[in-house]
């Protein structure tokens, strides 16, 4: 028998505060007392910006402004395929309340791992506690140069998530450069990930680990804990799939176009970057030639958003 195919429209409604609004499932329905974003599938002719609008309208009797494309779930459950279409609200009018009696409720980016979500939500789940920014740091030998550029970023991109990569330190360099570069990031609220084994999670209380791609690929399962951020290098599909395997938070995809440092490179060009973000499991940044600039059009194509060592690592304060 062919599954039922399912296409649903659900929001992270954020508020000016950063906490987002979750509902929860009456026990009566399918995946009934689970907490959900608010959302529904869509009518006949219907887009899927226009279900959402008359989706949130009905369920929580807000007006949607505007919207921004943050994730696009498949998901395979025993009795139907499932495609989650979701967008972030920021922009919205009227007091949102559970409108169909359901308990609505706002909560902090970093608690919703405490709430029971139906299974297809996990990478959803990431995609909101993700900025849209991801920053590579670049070789720089000197501490005090490369902290300063990285101050500047954080404090003028309003970067919130750092990958600390030094291919040119010694191990005593790269822990003494990851204990300063941790220091910084904690003061400005970001989350640093380590470009190295994990096995430095135990030198480095950092939030998680950044795999290269020869990494990934030598990996079993995930290396770290679930309380830790896990992100990889991918450069084509079997990559991603592997990264799927393993449970990798989210993953960088690269090259999408030339850099004036690999110039020759063959890129993967957007239409093909679409379609394997299409079928990736979980968030993925797009790299190589990006800038902060290019961070709606990886949206529209359903990145999370831009990864860049270059962009921010610039020096025009
Ligand atoms: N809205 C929403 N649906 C989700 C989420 N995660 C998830 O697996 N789903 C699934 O997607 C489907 C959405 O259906 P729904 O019950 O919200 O649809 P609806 O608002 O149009 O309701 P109706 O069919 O009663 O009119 C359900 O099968 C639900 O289990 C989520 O975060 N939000
Ligand atoms: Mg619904």
């Amino acid at each position: 028998m062919i599954k039922r195919r399912v296409h649903v429209a659900a929001a992270a409604v954020i508020r000016g505060d950063g906490r987002v609004l979750i509902a929860r499932r009456p026990a009566t329905v399918d995946q009934g007392g689970l907490w959900e974003f608010p959302g529904g599938k869509l009518a006949p002719y219907e887009t899927g910006f226009e279900a959402l609008k008359r989706e949130l309208s009905e369920e929580l009797g807000i007006q949607i402004l505007r919207a921004q494309p943050l994730i696009r779930v498949h998901h395979e459950y025993a009795d139907k395929h499932i495609l989650l279409d979701v967008w972030q609200v920021r922009e919205y009018e009227g007091d949102p309340y559970g409108r169909e009696g359901q308990p609505v409720r706002w909560v902090e980016v970093d608690d919703l791992t405490s709430y029971a979500f139906p299974a297809a939500n996990l990478p959803i789940l990431r995609a909101v506690a993700l900025p849209q920014e991801y920053l590579i740091t670049a070789e720089e030998p000197d501490d005090a140069v490369f902290l300063d550029r990285l101050e500047r970023a954080l404090k003028e991109d309003n970067i919130r998530l750092v990958q600390l990569r030094a291919k040119g330190l010694d191990d005593a360099a790269y822990q003494a450069r990851a204990e300063k570069t941790l220091e910084l990031c904690r003061r400005h609220g970001a989350k640093l990930l380590l470009n190295a084994d994990p096995e430095w999670l135990q030198r480095v209380d950092a939030d998680g680990i950044h795999l290269t791609s020869a990494r990934l690929m030598e990996l079993k399962r995930r290396p770290v804990p679930s309380d830790k951020w896990l992100g990889a290098s991918t450069h084509g599909e079997e990559q991603l799939n592997q990264a799927g395997q393993i449970d990798c938070d989210f993953v960088t995809l690269s090259p999408l176009a030339p850099t004036p440092s690999h110039p020759e490179a063959v890129t993967i060009g957007w239409h093909d970057f679409q379609q394997m973000v299409e079928m990736a499991a979980m968030p993925v940044f797009a790299l190589g030639g990006m800038t902060r600039h290019h961070a709606n059009q990886a949206r529209a194509v359903g990145a999370q958003g831009i990864a860049s060592i270059r962009d921010f690592w610039r020096n025009d304060s």
